[in-house]
């Protein structure tokens, strides 16, 4: 089989263009040759995962200025969500640059998410495009198919938002009530050529040769099919493209490594919310109470609150004092794979991305979620409601969930008596089996590139 070369230009989002990355390195890995269009100052933060230089190539971009963003932003990282798409505003104003690029590089196949032109380009070009996601097959076939309804010149109404899409193959896992509400930001038109994000993502698949989604068929496969039916294309699947090998190459910071080596076996909650999440400061309070109330040794990596330097001007009074020897509260990035792959660790306290998804099913810990924008809602419910594997804190109206309901939802899960603990922890350990069958990712990955190679092949 002759080489295939592949274009990636994913959302500027961490959360995607790590995972992008992995399936990079795993393409690489099977002789697949990638460029990689990325912001300039993301690119050095990330190179570093480019596990074959050789042929993997990253060209740098420079993202427009545009108004309302502060100078010089690259990504949604630290990007209030009613400003996010401004960073979409400022992709798309890329897009002569990418298509010199492409026209350039001349790769045979282009994998992109959130730039639905991206079709355009490759059509005058002779190129393919495949539109790859990294957020779930579930969140994509509840929000982002045909069968919803999005008006192109107004958000969508209350009513609108309440419609389930038609055939839609699950009666639990969505949101619920005032959650469904908050979605609207998804469907606002943002004025003179912009288009909503449920449009953005509609047009970026329908458009799209073929769709790939970053899953497995044994956790989502009635979604990727509603997904195939509504499109009438075949959904191409990556497994979930963890990096196998992270824990061996890069061991866990001495300092962390030490500290959590105090605790007994499984005794020790890690709570970590994303790459994007900024908490307000009474939940971030409010939240570390929580867990100061579990009476349990405690790891929480979290930014700062909003309107906070530092993690410790935001704790509340005399916390630190209350936890010292059994808490940490830490203000920056941790390695998470490696802390929940640590022995002391028992239970992940996650707001479900994608990514933190997969590794919670593919760590040994039990997992509690609290879930706060769009694909998390549907991860969380995918996890708690159809495979049982998880709980959820409880929260009201308002999105807030009280320090009761989180030290509740932990200590359900990590007392050793609990029914409901014991159940999540037999169908994760039997889910995690599956998943973790030897050869099985790597046979998605054997079976996405054969399929590539199918598609760069056809008329
Ligand atoms: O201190 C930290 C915090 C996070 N991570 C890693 O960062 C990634 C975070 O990704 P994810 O769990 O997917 O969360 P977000 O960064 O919030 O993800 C964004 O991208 C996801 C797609 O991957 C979408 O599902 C989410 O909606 C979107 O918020 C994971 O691999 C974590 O292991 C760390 O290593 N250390």
């Amino acid at each position: 089989m002759s080489e295939i070369h592949i274009a990636m230009f994913p959302w500027f989002a961490m959360g995607h263009i790590i995972p992008y990355i992995h399936l990079a390195n795993d393409l690489a890995a099977r002789g697949l040759k990638i460029s990689f269009l990325l912001p300039k100052k993301t690119l050095l933060k990330v190179q570093h995962q480019n596990l074959y230089p050789n042929l993997i190539t990253f060209h740098p971009l420079t993202v427009p200025d545009v108004d309302g963003l502060p100078p010089g932003t690259e990504t949604v990282c630290n990007i209030p969500i009613v400003n996010q798409h401004l960073v979409a505003f400022a992709m798309d104003l890329m897009r002569e640059n990418v298509r010199d690029i492409l026209s350039a590089t001349k790769p045979n196949l282009v994998f992109y998410d959130f730039a639905y032109w991206i079709p355009n380009i490759t059509k005058q070009l002779g190129i393919k495009s495949a539109s790859y996601h990294v957020v779930s097959a579930t969140a994509l076939a509840f929000g982002m198919v045909p069968a919803r309804f999005v008006p192109k010149d107004r958000p969508m109404t209350e009513d609108e938002l309440r419609e389930i899409p038609h055939g839609y193959p699950s009666t639990t896992v969505m949101p619920r009530g005032h959650e469904l509400l908050a979605l609207k930001f998804l469907s606002r038109p943002f004025g003179e050529g912009m288009i909503s994000f449920y449009e953005r993502l509609i047009t970026s698949i329908r458009n799209g040769d073929t769709v790939c989604i970053r899953t497995c068929r044994e956790v989502e496969g009635k979604y990727c099919d509603y997904i195939a039916s509504q499109y009438g294309k075949s959904v191409l699947l990556t497994g979930m493209t963890l990096p196998e090998t992270s824990a061996k190459t890069t061991p866990l910071e001495e300092r962390w490594d030490k500290w959590l080596g105090g605790f007994k076996a499984e005794s020790v909650v890690f709570c970590a919310f994303g790459s994007q999440y900024v908490p307000e400061k009474d939940q971030f309070q409010e939240l570390v109470l929580g867990f100061e109330l579990t009476g349990l040794p405690f790891f929480i990596a979290m930014k700062p609150p909003v309107g906070c330097t530092t993690i410790e001007d935001a704790l509340p009074d005399g916390f630190e004092e209350r936890v010292k020897g059994r808490g940490v509260v830490h203000g920056g990035w941790v390695q998470q794979p490696e802390i929940l792959s640590h022995p002391s660790v028992g239970c992940f306290v996650t707001h479900c991305g994608f990514g933190s998804m997969w590794e919670a099913l593919m760590s040994d810990n039990q997992i509690v979620v609290v879930p706060n924008m769009a694909d998390h809602l549907m991860h969380a419910r995918l996890l708690v409601e159809e495979l049982k594997v998880a709980v959820e804190v409880e929260k009201d109206e308002n999105k807030w969930f009280s320090k009761e309901s989180l030290s509740e939802a932990i200590k359900c899960v990590m007392d050793k008596d609990s029914d409901v603990g014991i159940m999540v922890k037999k169908n994760h350990s039997e889910l995690k089996q599956v998943l973790g069958k030897p050869g099985l990712m790597s046979a998605y990955i054997d079976q996405f590139v054969h399929n590539l190679h199918e598609l760069v092949r056809s008329p």
